[in-house]
């Protein structure tokens, strides 16, 4: 049987690079997708050293016309269509009495458009194909609960999952789940870019701007991109048929509910 196909957006580092090759071991064919070449196409030659099966493409999520043309190339490439992970992001530091118009701008077309976008695309080639398909959703745990100094990213992350309730049901009789996963704080350059602002603004250093976000988390240590992974290879599969809507919080227990 053919491999199943999955777009990851954001491929080229962090938690993106992290779940490419994860499904790529589950026996997905991979589509990498970010803005940048370069980078997406050492991830697909790893991921094809090691026995996977990868393609990178290049496409700004903030633009519809070429998250559509990306989810095209994946078909025209693998002959089929069964995942989108939605998970490109940004994540600016900004303290409430700094905000910009241009900040909005900036994190909603990314975070937020380029989510929607990518629903869009996959939902039209699902029906094209005429099966259905999974569609995965990049919140965050500030997404779960407000995080000071991430006004715009925490509110675009709480954005995200009220999307994912409303298209879960929307899509839920055609047999497509929609979920979101949300992971805590992940050794990833986002998160290493943003303790260093945190900790500058307050004259601080980087390892204290860390921990004003890592204090509380239960396991007592930093993400690893790979624990994001485990939990999206899980709501990429059909161990998860039966789960949509939800918000699966990958964060060594920063919050309970
Ligand atoms: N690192 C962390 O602690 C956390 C990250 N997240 C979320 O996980 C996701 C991945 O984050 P990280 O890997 O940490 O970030 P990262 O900044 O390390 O990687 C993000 C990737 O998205 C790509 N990207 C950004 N804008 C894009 C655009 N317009 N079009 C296409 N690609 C674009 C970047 O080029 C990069 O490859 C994001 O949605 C982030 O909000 C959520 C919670 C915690
Ligand atoms: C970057 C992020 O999502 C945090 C701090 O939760």
């Amino acid at each position: 049987m053919a491999n199943k196909v999955a777009l990851v957006t954001g491929a080229g580092q962090g938690i993106g690079e992290a779940i490419a090759k994860r499904l790529a071991k589950d026996g997905f064919s991979v589509v990498l997708v970010a803005r940048h070449m370069d980078k997406l196409q050492e991830v697909a030659d790893e991921i094809k050293k090691n026995g996977g099966e990868a393609f990178p493409v290049t496409a700004d999520v903030s633009k519809r016309e070429e998250v559509f043309a990306a989810v095209q190339k994946a078909v025209d490439q693998y002959g089929d269509f069964n995942v989108i992970v939605n998970n490109a992001g940004v994540a600016p530091t900004t303290p409430i009495d700094t905000v910009t118009k241009d900040d909005l701008d900036y994190v909603y077309t990314i975070n937020v458009y380029g989510t929607i976008w990518g629903i869009q695309a996959a939902h039209e080639m699902f029906k094209k194909l005429g099966h259905p398909g999974k569609i995965i959703n990049a919140t965050s745990q500030a997404g779960v609960v407000g995080n000071p100094n991430l006004t715009v990213y925490s509110s675009s992350k709480f954005a995200i999952r009220g999307i994912t309730q409303v298209v879960a049901r929307e899509l839920a009789e055609e047999g497509t789940t929609v979920n979101a996963f949300a992971p805590g704080i992940v050794k990833t350059p986002m998160m290493y870019d943003i303790a260093h602002k945190v900790g500058q603004n307050a004259g601080k250093s980087d390892e204290w701007g860390m921990q004003t976000f890592a204090k509380d988390i239960a396991l007592k240590r930093l993400s690893e991109p790979e624990d994001v992974a485990n939990a999206v290879a899980f709501l990429a599969g059909p161990d998860s048929d039966y789960i949509t809507g939800q918000t699966l919080e990958v964060d060594g227990g920063m919050q309970f509910h």
